[in-house]
């Protein structure tokens, strides 16, 4: 099954072309991280992804469903969402159980009724974090690594088909950024893990379970598929603008950098 197919999307805002003519096809059981400079239009391409913005051309298809042609609200509740921002969205006088609770309904805060099963269940997934101890402690009082490991199980909560990862480790010190990282490499390995999309430009944070890259230049896909092909030294030299070598170290992706390529 194909969980996103995107066709000729280009995207164009104040004559300025932020993403060009965009092919890419996700299949089921594969996990992609999407790599690219500031401003590369990684952010833009998750906006198609998740509805929140529309193409000037081409069309998307995300879990089966045409946008254009779907209820996007339908299609929103099997994607999950993680990113850094997300952390600092919180009401900080919820426990942290509340705020994975609040991932059921998708909102801000816990507005609805909650049950035995949905306490259980977050319970549980807090667990699977190594959180159980902090479930009762305010969201603000966590640190941040703690938090996005709360936002994490917050979006596991919902059972979504598809996790977007957008920089979830962005401004965590390098035991915290670990820490996260180990847990989506076990939740990408679940029987029922949801396909995941991780996007960064620290390629170092591409863990084993992810399968493939996607390299964005200038809103053009530059590189995509397996990840060894795409994660190249020449491609990210391409991407990135700067002499780099990769190493591969435990089927992860380190860099090096030399000087800069005009
Ligand atoms: N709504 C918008 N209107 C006009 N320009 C936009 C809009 N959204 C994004 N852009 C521009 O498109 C380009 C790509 O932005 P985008 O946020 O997608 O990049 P990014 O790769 O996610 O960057 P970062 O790593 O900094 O988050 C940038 O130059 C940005 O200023």
């Amino acid at each position: 099954m194909k969980v996103i197919e995107i066709e000729g999307v280009s995207w164009t805002r104040n004559d300025k072309p932020i993403l060009k003519q965009v092919d890419w096809t996700l299949q089921a059981g594969e996990h992609w991280a999407i790599i690219g400079l500031n401003g590369s239009g990684k952010t833009s391409l998750l906006k198609m992804i998740t509805g929140y913005e529309w193409p000037s051309r081409g069309s998307i298809r995300v879990l089966g469903h045409t946008y254009g042609r779907c209820e996007i609200r339908e299609v929103r509740k099997k994607i999950g969402w993680v990113s850094s921002a997300l952390r600092d969205e919180m009401y900080p006088s919820d426990t942290a159980l509340e705020v994975v609770i609040s991932g059921k309904f998708a909102s801000i805060g816990l507005w609805d009724q909650t049950s035995e099963v949905d306490r259980d269940k977050a319970g549980n997934l807090l667990e699977r974090f190594g959180m159980a101890r902090l479930k009762d402690e305010r969201f603000g009082t966590l640190s941040q690594g703690e938090k996005q490991k709360v936002l994490l199980a917050r979006a596991l909560m919902a059972e979504p088909k598809l996790l977007i990862l957008d920089e979830p480790c962005f401004g965590l010190d390098i035991k915290a950024r670990e820490e996260v990282l180990t847990d989506l490499e076990q939740t990408g390995r679940l029987e029922q893990a949801p396909t995941m999309l991780y996007v960064t430009h620290h390629i170092e944070e591409i863990q084993p379970v992810f399968t493939h890259a996607l390299v964005l230049r200038d809103g053009e896909v530059i590189a995509a598929g397996e990840k060894h092909r795409t994660l190249t030294s020449a491609n990210l030299r391409d991407a990135f603008g700067i002499d780099v070598q990769v190493e591969w170290s435990d089927d992860r992706p380190w860099i090096k950098v030399g000087n800069r390529v005009e």
